[in-house]
């Protein structure tokens, strides 16, 4: 399905996972604005991006997540520039488990507030025309990574955040849909960074490096095809998608009611 006509927002777009799903949706036709913290590889990227598909189809945006007031600007300058907004990707993220409380704040905190930023522009009660958004979480979202146990509370927090609005959504009628993206280990900055991150928990990085050999690296291509394949497929609402070396399959997950 083309994307041909449709605006996204990508968060943490200039570098890692963001750029490739930035990337994915520019392929496949859609316009899109990045946001990030990260001017200088923002402009690089921004560079290569103009030669490929020309200036009109990106916009960047150099906005923190943590801060309520430049991402409700950079959304409103996405949705003015583009003419409103079809896709978000709640993608920015940090690994530190020295500064705990500011992996808090971009993780789960930047998440919700892109969601709910994300909602005025494009539920149908408040004038939208409805749409998709992917917040990113991890395979540490769905279980734990022992030397990183904040990082693994935020990802647990992001896929429960996203279930619930997925619900929220439908119950209210605000045509959009929710799904989480949980991959596996990725070799990006915040990859490397594990080392020098890990804070009070650094003795267990050989635990860390099991795990890595249990369940492999992904290639960023497969992470950005699962987050396409949420997008367009309109049947998902709700979903976490799983994608690590091994495994590429929706989570099956336990049901109460
Ligand atoms: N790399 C992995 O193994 C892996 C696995 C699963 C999930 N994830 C998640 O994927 C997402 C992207 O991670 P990545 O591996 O591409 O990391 P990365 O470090 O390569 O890229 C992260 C991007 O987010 C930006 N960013 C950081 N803080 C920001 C903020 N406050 N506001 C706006 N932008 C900000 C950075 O500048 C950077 O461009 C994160 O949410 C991460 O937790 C990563
Ligand atoms: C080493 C760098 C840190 C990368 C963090 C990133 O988000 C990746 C995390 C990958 C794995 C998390 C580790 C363990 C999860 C444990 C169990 C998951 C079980 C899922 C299932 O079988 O359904």
């Amino acid at each position: 399905m083309s994307l041909n006509g449709k605006t996204a927002v990508v968060t943490g777009a200039a570098l890692g996972i963001g750029r490739a799903i930035t990337e994915l949706l520019l392929q496949q036709g859609a316009k899109v604005a990045l946001l990030d913290v990260n001017k200088t590889a923002s402009e690089s990227l921004m560079e290569v991006l103009h030669k490929q598909y020309g200036r009109e189809r990106t916009l960047f945006l150099n906005c923190d997540v943590e801060s309520e007031e430049q991402i409700k600007a950079a959304f409103q300058k996405a949705a003015e520039t583009f003419g409103g907004i079809d896709i978000v990707c709640n993608n920015a993220g940090v690994l530190n488990e020295d500064t705990w409380e500011k992996t808090v704040s971009v993780n789960l905190m930047g998440v919700i507030r892109g969601s709910y930023t994300a909602l005025e522009h494009m539920s149908k009660l408040s004038g939208g025309r409805g749409g998709v958004i992917i917040n990113t979480a991890s395979l540490a979202g769905l279980g734990p990574l022992p030397s990183c146990p904040v990082y693994t509370a935020t990802k647990h927090a992001v896929v429960g955040f996203t279930r619930a609005m997925a619900a929220a959504s439908t119950a209210s009628g605000y045509g959009v849909r929710f799904n989480t993206l949980c991959p596996g280990f990725v070799r990006t900055d915040l990859f490397s960074s594990i080392i020098s991150n890990s804070g009070r928990f650094s003795h267990l990085t050989d635990a860390t490096q099991q795990l890595v050999e249990h369940f492999g690296i992904v290639d960023l291509a497969d992470v950005a095809a699962a987050v396409l394949e949420m997008v367009t497929d309109e049947t998902k609402n709700g979903e976490a998608f799983l994608v690590s070396a091994k495994r590429k399959e929706y989570v099956r997950f336990a049901s109460f009611v």
